[in-house]
């Protein structure tokens, strides 16, 4: 992003304001914890759980109006959006598109794992890759077993 905005430490904190009626809390759980585990596996970061209280990324499931200037537009189109690095409170915060259905992978739907690595990438200020076999480049493609490109490890080994 411009002026590659970095968060000013690295034991970061997220919460899971709502869940989505398409998983279990338990899948939707793993698959946030999975997707922070991507990047904390090749940068100095670490990403810690609060029930409550002020936290760096807060996660949202919401569709069409869902309280920023940035409606969700219904099934498929934009599955998600993020906010890079910041002071304010939505910095960071990554919104998921309540109106697409959310799934382990494999078959019809997106999967939460994958939609959710890619807009961490976003919390934590990376912007989008040009290289179509990279986690953060702009479009959605299942993978079975994602792993970072070297351009995404790049991305954020160059930001922290
Ligand atoms: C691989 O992860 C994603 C790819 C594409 C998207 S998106 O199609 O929702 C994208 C939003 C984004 O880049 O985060 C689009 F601009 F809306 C989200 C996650
Ligand atoms: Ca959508
Ligand atoms: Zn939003
Ligand atoms: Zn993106």
């Amino acid at each position: 992003f411009p002026g590659r905005p970095t968060w000013d430490h690295t034991d970061l904190t997220y919460r899971v304001v709502n869940y989505s009626p398409d998983l279990d809390v338990a899948s939707i759980d793993d698959a946030f914890s999975r997707a922070f585990g991507m990047w904390s596996n090749v940068a100095p970061l670490t990403f810690t759980r609060q029930e409550q209280g002020n936290v760096d990324i807060l996660i949202q499931f919401g569709s069409q109006n869902h309280g920023d200037s940035y409606p969700f537009d219904g099934k498929n189109g934009v599955l998600a959006h993020a906010f890079g690095p910041g002071t304010y409170s939505i910095n960071g915060d990554a919104h998921f598109d309540e109106d697409e259905f959310w799934t382990q992978g494999g078959g019809n739907g997106y999967s939460l794992f994958i939609v959710a690595a890619h807009e961490f990438g976003h919390s934590l200020g990376l912007d989008h890759s040009s290289i179509q076999g990279a986690l953060m480049y702009p479009t959605y493609s299942y993978q079975a077993n994602l792993q970072l490109h070297s351009d995404d490890v790049a991305g954020i080994q160059d930001l922290y």
